[in-house]
């Protein structure tokens, strides 16, 4: 889960300054208040509109994109293809769109040329069509042309090669070189067509993989983004939690669900695309600003037509101004919906406030986001005043982007501006708690350890939200995209709860320190097992005795066993009866070369093959011994690994297999 308050940005300085305008009595006043509109509306008026800081954001510049242009050709010259390709993208980014036509789709032939390099087919078709749609010199189209050809030939589309080819011969009449390179080029073009027509050549279809996780069984009929293995349950302790309806199998696909919003951290803008956070090999640059881009034309469409257009002008603004991933989360909830959306449902809003209608839950509707857990009855003044006057500057920045410019009278304009300022703030609560860690596993070689889950900004889930936090997790988190999966690591017994992992996990983190981070971030006291029983951490987890489950029946007893034990019987200090362990023990014999094999196969990339071992590995263990043992954890640190390789990674598995077999 993210953990990033707003306590620790630099634009808590603009607070602390603020507060100390205030006079004893604005404190008594602000605590008086009792709802987020109040709250804002007050913040506002003390603070007379709030003056924050302001910036333009980057706009483009063609002449620095024309001088990025050619030192993509240098580079591209001297055979430096990735050094080549970051320049082009660059270049892109900040050629303005209505520049001049031809500049423009020189820089993206150039690109595409490094893209064929590069064996980026796809990439190099969409940048030589989008080079020819917005008018390549025609004295140079027979280049491009040649280039898409041979593309599409790469592609096994051999049909639309032929075509493709056939218009570069045509386009060789205009070409501004000698007569003799001419027909030699035309000449070598229909040798390869005729070849082709000999050959009788058909196209391909290359098989696209689908690696995208799905529940395979049925749905949860109320919260469809989950399996039925899940149900969502209440009580007054713990709130809303997950629990088993039947026993669940490890790894089971138990949750996929689409982010009900998502937003990249500005460090990976230039890495990923803004919408769906896919590596980008070669992006679409957003039209106006020069921050962001897409991996696609349809994610360019998505996010200008969703959320960007109000955020475009403000992203400088937003980004300087330090502030969490969370609290930009807030803006997004808001900026993705328009203030007509809002004005629509606020008398809904109000009635329902407080009320979770199981009936009418839809993990893609804001009235179900609008009642997540936010704990504002607990919250100190400060903590309230704090997120106040941050929704004031978010608010601001709305303002300035021009959300409100279908409102004409001032009056609905200030009423506007309220409900808007009060469901931030009441979103900077709920997202404190129920926000998550959008990642991608960093795959830098054949070390295990050296691949890391990173962090690629935050994501709304709303029915993952639901789920608590036990410190020895019962599921793995992993991503498509801004896609999550949730994934079981544990066999999970019907009726047990389906535990998150909000961070601190067992193994790893002794109990004061879990405890007090559970209790400072999310508000809890954690009485899980592993809290409960003051479980040991891995490393102190003794590898030399066995734990075996007693053989009488509903006799729950663990026996202790040394590795270097020389009995098989082994008496029960509960039920006073003898186990024999031969089975267990035997069984056991492979549990080496299995977890050996998966790591094997993990490195060669063969990531499906690895998890079906770590898999029988588990269940070996776990059908012959009792946790908490260090076997058995190492095993989930494997199956974890191998989930998280299934989505989003820094390089493809093809590419990883590329790297270990040379
Ligand atoms: C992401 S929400 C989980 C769903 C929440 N229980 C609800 O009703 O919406 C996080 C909040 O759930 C509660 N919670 C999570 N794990 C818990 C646990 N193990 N014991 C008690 N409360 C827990 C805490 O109040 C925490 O702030």
């Amino acid at each position: 889960m993210v953990d990033k308050s707003i306590e620790k940005t630099n634009f808590n300085k603009y607070f602390v300054a603020f507060k100390e305008t205030l006079s004893k009595n604005d404190f008594i006043k602000f605590k008086s208040l009792n709802n987020c509109n109040d709250w804002v509306k007050w913040i506002k008026n003390a603070s007379l509109g709030g003056q924050f800081p302001n910036k333009t954001t980057y706009g483009k510049d063609r002449d620095e994109a024309i001088d990025l242009k050619d030192k993509g050709n240098l580079e591209f010259l001297k055979g430096n293809k990735n050094e080549a390709l970051n320049f082009y993208n660059d270049s892109l980014l900040l050629y303005p769109i209505d520049g001049d036509k031809k500049e423009h789709s020189i820089i993206r032939a150039n690109r595409s040329a490094v893209l064929y390099e590069l064996n980026e087919y796809e990439l190099a078709l969409n940048d030589i069509e989008k080079a020819l749609e917005i008018g390549y010199p025609t004295d140079l189209q027979y280049k491009i042309l040649d280039r898409k050809a041979k593309c599409l030939l790469a592609l096994k589309k051999h049909q639309k090669a032929i075509k493709a080819f056939r218009e570069t011969i045509t386009a060789l009449d205009n070409a501004k070189i000698s007569l003799e390179r001419r027909q030699k080029w035309q000449k070598d073009i229909q040798i390869m067509l005729a070849v082709m027509a000999k050959n009788n050549v058909k196209d391909e279809i290359l098989p696209t993989k689908s690696n995208v996780s799905k529940i395979k069984g049925k749905r949860n009929a109320v919260y469809t983004s989950a399996s039925n293995l899940v149900d969502i349950k209440y009580n007054e302790n713990a709130g809303r939690y997950a629990e088993a309806s039947a026993e669940i199998p490890c790894g089971e696909i138990l949750l996929c669900e689409k982010a009900y919003c998502a937003v990249l951290l500005n460090e990976n803008v230039k890495t990923h695309c803004f919408q769906c956070f896919k590596r980008i090999i070669a992006g679409e640059p957003c039209p106006t600003c020069s921050c962001v881009k897409f991996c696609s034309d349809k994610c360019k469409t998505t996010a200008l037509t969703s959320h960007h257009h109000y955020e475009c002008p403000v992203l400088e603004t937003l980004w300087s101004s330090g502030i969490s991933v969370t609290c930009l989360m807030s803006l997004r909830i808001i900026s993705q919906n328009s203030i007509d959306f809002f004005l629509t449902i606020q008398n809904k809003l109000k009635e329902t406030d407080g009320m979770w209608n199981e009936k009418e839950y839809n993990s893609s509707n804001f009235l179900t986001i609008y009642q997540l857990v936010r704990h504002e009855k607990r919250r100190s003044v400060n903590d309230l005043m704090q997120r106040a006057y941050m929704a004031l500057f978010l608010l601001s920045c709305l303002k300035q982007a021009g959300y409100f410019s279908t409102i004409v009278e001032e009056q609905a304009k200030e009423e506007a501006e309220i409900l808007i300022g009060g469901l931030i703030m009441r979103f900077l609560q709920i997202l404190q708690f129920n926000a998550h860690e959008i990642s991608e596993l960093e795959i830098k070689g054949a070390d295990l350890k050296e691949w890391k889950s990173i962090f690629l900004g935050g994501g709304l889930y709303p029915t993952l939200a639901l789920f608590n936090h036990s410190c020895e997790p019962a599921i793995v988190r992993y991503f498509h995209g801004t896609d999550i999966v949730a994934r079981a690591v544990k066999r999970i017994k019907a009726g047990e709860m389906i535990a998150e992992n909000y961070g601190p996990i067992f193994t790893v983190k002794p109990r004061k320190e879990r405890q007090i981070q559970l209790s400072q971030q999310y508000w809890f006291e954690c009485s899980c097992i592993p809290c409960t029983n003051n479980w040991p951490m891995l490393d102190y987890m003794d590898p030399n005795t066995l734990r075996f489950h007693c053989d009488t029946i509903n006799c729950n007893n663990v026996l202790i066993v040394e590795s270097d034990n020389m009995n098989i019987q082994i008496p029960c200090r509960v039920c006073r009866k003898q186990t024999n362990i031969m089975k267990g023990l035997k069984a056991l014999q492979d549990s080496e070369s299995l977890f050996r094999l998966g790591e094997s196969l993990m490195l060669s990339g063969e990531i499906e093959k690895a998890l079906a071992k770590f898999l029988e590995l588990y269940e070996l263990l776990v059908n012959n011994l009792v946790p908490p043992f260090r076997d058995y954890y190492l095993c989930q640190q494997r199956l974890r690994s191998c989930f998280l390789a299934l989505g989003n990674t820094s390089i493809s598995i093809e590419k990883l297999k590329k790297i270990i077999n040379n």
